[in-house]
């Protein structure tokens, strides 16, 4: 078996649980956040401090790493974990998303997807096949079938048939499997349609995969919007595998994914923002480069006891950001990590404790207040 998943606690009065996804390279505590790794690093931290932050399962790419160094290359290094120095669990994504967000898109078939590269405009197919070929050459612990994600808005039908095709290819993803130490999660399509939701979830729980992806949300809609999608969405799962709602979130949609029985969750959100000066507090965000900060020698959230909080100061990251020093991103994206896996250390201990739902509306009330 390669990834199984335990219920530890489940809350009393939302959707929450608390688990363990087991995997070969270790168990991880969920609800769980995944720092994304989009080229294989997590931009500005080494794996040394992303683990010692708390980042126990990271996110990586098909798409990019087929494009350059290559999938080849890669696995001539002996796959992703050792190319870059990750000894824990790695999720890979399919693709499906950034061939029709990033990639200038050639033409989209049954057989798969011709695209350009955002790179260099060469020109590439991309299948359920080739899909799941990368990621079996990158090895990761947990791959993502090849989807499509209808954008928001679209029409019913162009949203039905992103979920048929999505539903196909599933099937031909689970039938190009190689590798027995891979998992492989299916991706529920439909977008914010609730029969083709519950046709697209019934399709893929057919196919009994050991967890889902819950696709095609966090992609313009308004949050309630996806709140709502969630709230049918999650229950049409099967109680025993892991939810991984996909590129999701900003703290306020974890708390309330968690609360809806989502169990994993990936976003570019907190290490994006700190790379252009914006950081998590406890009050909201703050974006420690404007001229307010040059002489607020307070740490940036006087509540957070990370290195960053422990040791400097906001005038200075902000005049390290302002003379584009690397420290300066460096110090902002441990902070704004060591915020998020703080807030699912909390999470998980509320709902351990049973009182999740007073942690939400606390947190909450202070996140949104200015
Ligand atoms: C933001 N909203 C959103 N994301 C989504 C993603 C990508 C998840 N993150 C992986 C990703 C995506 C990009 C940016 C980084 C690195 C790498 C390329 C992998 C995270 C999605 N991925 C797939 N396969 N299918 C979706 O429906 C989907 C919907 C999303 N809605
Ligand atoms: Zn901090």
């Amino acid at each position: 078996m390669t990834v199984s998943f335990s219920i530890i606690k489940e809350d009393a009065r939302t959707g929450a649980r608390a688990g363990v996804l087991h995997t070969l390279r270790g168990d991880v505590e969920t609800p769980v956040f995944m720092p994304v790794g989009t080229q294989a690093t997590v931009k500005t931290m080494t794996p040394r401090e992303v683990w010692d932050l708390g980042g126990r399962l990271i996110l990586s790419n098909t798409y990019h790493l087929y494009l350059r160094p290559g999938a080849n290359l890669i696995r001539e290094a002996g796959g992703l974990h050792r190319f870059m120095g990750w000894t824990g669990p790695i999720l890979t994504d399919s693709g499906g998303f950034q061939v029709f967000s990033l990639a200038s898109l050639r033409r989209i078939e049954e057989e798969g997807v011709w695209f350009r590269s955002h790179i260099d405009g060469s020109e590439h197919f991309f299948s359920p096949e080739k899909a799941m070929a990368v990621q079996e050459a990158l090895g990761s612990d947990i791959a993502m079938a090849f989807d499509q994600c209808a954008p928001y808005p679209c029409t019913y039908e162009e949203a039905r048939e992103a979920m048929e095709r999505t539903s196909r290819w599933a099937l031909r993803c689970k039938e190009a499997r190689r590798r027995e130490d891979q998992a492989l999660f299916g991706i529920v399509q439909g977008g914010v349609h609730r029969d083709l939701r519950e046709k697209s979830a019934k399709d893929l729980v057919e196919l009994d995969f050991p967890g889902y992806g819950i696709g095609g949300l966090s992609v313009g809609e308004p949050k309630d919007i996806m709140y709502q999608v969630l709230d049918y969405t999650v229950p049409l799962l099967p109680r025993e595998k892991p939810r991984y709602l996909m590129g999701v979130g900003s703290p306020d949609c974890l708390l309330e994914g968690v609360a809806r029985g989502v169990d994993m969750f990936d976003c570019v959100l907190p290490t994006r923002i700190a790379r252009n000066g914006t950081v998590f507090t406890r009050e909201g965000k703050l974006v420690v480069r404007n001229a307010e900060y040059a002489r607020d020698f307070r740490p940036l959230d006087p509540e957070c006891n990370c290195y960053t909080c422990r040791h400097f100061t906001r005038a200075y990251i902000r005049h390290l950001i302002k003379a584009n020093e690397v420290l300066g991103i460096r110090l902002t994206t441990v902070h704004n990590l060591h915020f998020v896996f703080e807030l699912m250390r909390n999470i998980r201990r509320a709902i351990l404790e049973g009182n999740f739902l007073e942690y939400k509306v606390a947190f909450l009330a202070h996140w949104n207040k200015n």
